[in-house]
């Protein structure tokens, strides 16, 4: 345990003290889930101004768990990205059948990550939580990912069961009616919700910078590990980048466009990228373990209706009203390097930027 009662992660080189990192609150879980009033409010005000913040999982059976299964993800994850390439081929998103392009496995440099065509420099994993829970026939995937599908059953139904309780809060917060946004996100429903596993090689040191562009996430809400700096977000009213520090012993959540149309703009959904580790940290290879939680696929994205967001001003123009699915479509396969790809396509897959958009 290091300060203040946390794990530490001694193997790896320090985060930098000498940058500027994102004020980002750290809420506990365990008075979460003891509905604490304050904590509440604190999460509200998350959601509202910055969209990120950390949850300390220390101190509760659950949280302790997801933290501990996250460490065994990471040693799996690791695993998974050394497989042959054959092995990672059979699972490739571009040819898995029933992945519509999306779940899956996508090689380095295969998204454009800028209007200008830059090509990322990272891998993913992307695997279906309905795979993981039993709701629909699993995608084929390799034999090691098989073989733990009882780890990634246990992260990802104690990840969907916190994100349940973080909605909860948002319908008391809101004002609306107990179990509207759980009602929305239903484990045993059809979802885009997806285990991703994500690496990226440390970059030559002439060459460092950007390995996957600016965006925000298309769900509702993010549950994020990562152990190696490189994170950046947006801070309000500010164009430039500022490094999210990795906290051992929580995880960074972090709400999705799902959350801005629902709730007419009350929410944030704020941009972020992944750069190069900084300081000692820029020779390590990065990886990072998300869950991302979204609508189940027939959900329309538009504003729901009662408490406060009934007091948010009406849009100018009518809503697009895609239904969930549509939209991890739109805004996921836009981006494919591909003979067809244009700035214009990049351009019309952003998510809820607004005026914020910064894709230097
Ligand atoms: O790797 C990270 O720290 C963030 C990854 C991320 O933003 C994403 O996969 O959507
Ligand atoms: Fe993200």
């Amino acid at each position: 345990m290091g300060d203040a009662g946390l794990p530490s992660y001694p193997s790896l080189p320090p985060f930098p003290d000498d940058i500027e990192t994102a004020p980002l609150v750290t809420l506990q879980l365990k008075k979460l889930l003891a509905s604490d009033p304050e904590e509440m409010a604190a999460l509200f005000k998350c959601g509202k101004e910055l969209g990120f913040f950390y949850l300390n999982l220390m101190g509760c059976e659950q949280g302790e768990k997801l933290f501990y299964d996250a460490q065994s993800l990471l040693r799996l994850e690791k695993q998974f990205f050394d497989l042959p390439p054959e092995e990672k081929a059979m699972c490739d998103r571009d040819t898995l059948k029933g992945a519509n392009g999306y779940y899956g496995y996508k090689g380095m440099g295969k998204s454009i990550m800028d209007a200008k065509g830059t090509k990322d420099k990272h891998e993913c994993y992307n695997l279906k939580k309905d795979d993981i829970v039993g709701n629909t026939e699993p995608l084929d995937r390799p034999q090691l990912i098989s073989d733990n599908i009882d780890l990634f059953r246990s992260y990802a139904t104690n990840a969907q069961s916190i994100i349940t309780l973080l909605l909860k809060h948002f319908d008391t917060l809101l004002g609306l009616p107990p179990n509207t946004l759980p009602n929305l996100h239903r484990l045993h429903a059809e979802s885009g919700d997806h285990v991703r596993f994500l690496t990226a090689p440390p970059q030559p040191p002439e060459d460092r910078g950007v390995n996957a562009g600016a965006h925000t996430d298309f769900g509702s809400l993010t549950v994020l590990f990562n152990w190696l700096g490189g994170l950046q977000v947006q801070l309000p009213g500010r164009t430039d980048w500022t490094y999210v520090r990795p906290v051992p012993g929580c995880a960074i959540v972090n709400l999705g466009d799902a959350m801005v149309k629902f709730t007419a703009g009350l929410l944030r959904s704020n941009i972020h990228r992944v750069v190069n580790p900084p300081g000692a940290q820029a020779e390590e290879t990065r990886y990072s373990l998300v869950y991302f939680s979204r609508p189940e696929d027939t959900v329309p994205l538009k504003r729901l209706k009662g408490g406060l967001i009934d007091l948010q001003p009406q849009a100018a123009e009518p809503e697009e009203g895609l239904t969930s699915k549509e939209w991890i479509l739109k805004r996921g396969l836009a981006n494919k390097v591909a003979p067809d790809w244009t700035p214009q396509k990049f351009l019309e897959s952003r998510g809820t930027e607004g005026g914020r958009e910064a894709y230097d």
